[in-house]
């Protein structure tokens, strides 16, 4: 059974994919190479809970700080070295969300890159948002941008904002990219986006067990769609912000490899300092638990562009 098309809508891939080739394209743990999908995503968890307890154990944190009044609106805060408390200010904030397509995972397993950024001065946001089918995507997505002025005014002199995130969470972030915040109480000073394996075309989505707590419509897909809006975009109003890294892991499913080359192409046609990188002989779980360790090609790709001179 092919996935049902909608007239007049381009010739993209998936739309003559069946219905069962498209769910294999969108569950990442299918694609794993090094171990099967149960043991990917189990040792995903497991990393990613080892990696919290010891950030939390060798660091300053502030857990659980609300950035809005509804459940799920909290973020956790990662501090370096007992720098003074007035120098925290001045620091690069690394700001992370979580993938888990918008329905699983949480701020509380997801602190995989605290220990080398901390050790090099970073401080870290890892922000939890609501899920579905709690919330809407419209919601999570309002979520981070209040999240993002929320750091913004609690680290007003901070030396850049570089915003992460995987998989729907890569997505998240590429949505704050069309955002004019002149219309929000204060400009996020952001530099720099990562986005890892990411999402950016939901449409295909609506068409696989992805959608059933999120009960997206075609419509509700391409509102939240950062390649559709930044289709019809030029760069961000008042100029691009600095460099997007748009970041696939080599194991990847090729529709995730299609959606990030694709994104990227669009964002440099709208004048957007994007570049495609793609992280050699990674699955899309191993790109981002990596990320816990000092020498990882993306981590170092994430300190080169937060301390370019060094
Ligand atoms: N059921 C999915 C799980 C998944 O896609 C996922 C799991 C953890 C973190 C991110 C994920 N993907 C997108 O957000 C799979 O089979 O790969």
């Amino acid at each position: 059974m092919e996935a049902p098309r909608e007239a007049g809508r381009g010739a993209a891939p998936w739309r003559a994919m069946s219905a069962e080739e498209l769910e294999k394209q969108y569950s990442p743990s299918r694609w794993a190479v090094r171990r099967g999908p149960e043991e990917t995503l189990k040792t995903y968890s497991e990393i990613g809970i080892e990696a919290t307890a010891g950030a939390r154990a060798a660091r300053r944190s502030l857990l659980g700080v609300q950035y809005g009044a509804a459940a799920g609106e909290a973020l956790d805060l990662y501090l370096p070295e007992a720098a003074a408390a007035a120098a925290e200010d001045a620091r690069p904030l690394f700001v992370f969300l979580h993938g888990g397509y918008w329905q699983a995972g949480s701020k509380d397993e997801s602190a995989y890159m605290v220990g080398p950024l901390t050790a090099r001065g970073v401080v870290v946001a890892v922000v939890g948002y609501a899920l579905a089918p709690r919330a809407t995507l419209d919601q999570m997505v309002d979520q981070v941008a209040r999240s993002i002025v929320f750091l913004q005014e609690r680290f007003p002199s901070n030396q850049g904002m570089y915003l992460c995130g995987h998989s729907a969470g890569a997505h998240l972030a590429a949505m704050m990219l069309p955002v004019n915040w002149t219309e929000r109480p204060v400009t996020p000073n952001l530099k720099a986006f990562f986005l890892v394996s990411g999402v950016y075309d939901l449409e295909p989505l609506v068409h696989t067990s992805v959608n059933a707590p999120l009960r997206l419509t075609p419509e509700d897909a391409r509102r939240n769609s950062p390649q559709r809006l930044l289709e019809a975009a030029a760069a961000q109003p008042g100029g691009p912000a600095g460099p997007v890294l748009v970041i696939v892991g080599q194991h990847d499913s090729p529709e995730f490899r299609r959606q990030a080359r694709e994104f990227c192409q669009t964002l440099c046609r709208g004048g957007w300092r994007a570049s495609l990188e793609e992280v050699r002989d990674v699955d899309h779980f191993e790109i981002l638990w990596k990320l816990a360790e000092q020498d990882d090609v993306l981590t170092q790709i994430i300190l080169k562009t937060i301390f370019p001179e060094f």
